[in-house]
């Protein structure tokens, strides 16, 4: 089951300018920014409530962000929902005809294991889940 929305993910051009508008239009500067190698991807976190924004930049030309941004305007990138075990949600997922885009769970931002689904299996919308790197089974 997904329990909570996570973050909603933004690809934009430039992180330091999208930063400092977000920074002020929320009134509140990001918690966190952290480089993820293996998404070539450079992030921002905003905590919002109990959901997060999350600004993201390609950092290489392979990066999923910035063939995204090569076809695409900035915007809403991907929705990131909270679950309580990504292998659990991923088997159950696929067996409902969901495409999921990893084999595995994969080290993501922010202290989690995520996975993706496909946007054409989702009504249009990439599908990012997201599992606490603290949460019980991977202490
Ligand atoms: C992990 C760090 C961080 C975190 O929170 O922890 C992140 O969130 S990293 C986020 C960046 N990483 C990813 O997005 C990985 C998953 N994404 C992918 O594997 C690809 O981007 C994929 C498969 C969704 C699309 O790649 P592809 O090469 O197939 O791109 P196309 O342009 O050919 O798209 C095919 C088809 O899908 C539509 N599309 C693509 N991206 C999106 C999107 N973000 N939202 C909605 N739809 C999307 C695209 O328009 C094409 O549709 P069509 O009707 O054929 O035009
Ligand atoms: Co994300």
């Amino acid at each position: 089951m997904l329990t909570n929305l996570e973050h909603l993910g933004l690809a934009v051009h430039d992180l330091d300018a999208a930063t400092a508008l977000y920074t002020t239009l929320l009134g509140q500067a990001p918690y966190k920014k952290e480089h993820v190698a293996s998404e070539g991807v450079d992030t921002v976190f905003f905590q919002v409530g109990g959901a997060k924004l999350e600004l993201l930049a390609g950092t290489t030309p392979d990066s999923a962000i910035t063939k995204y941004l090569s076809k695409k305007p900035e915007g809403i990138h991907h929705v990131a929902f909270e679950v309580d075990d990504i292998r659990a949600e991923m088997t159950r997922l696929r067996a409902a005809g969901f495409v999921v885009l990893n084999e595995e769970p994969k080290r993501g931002a922010d202290n989690k294991l995520v996975c993706f689904i496909h946007p054409k299996s989702a009504a249009g919308v990439l599908v990012e889940l997201c599992q606490s790197i603290s949460a019980p089974d991977h202490e």
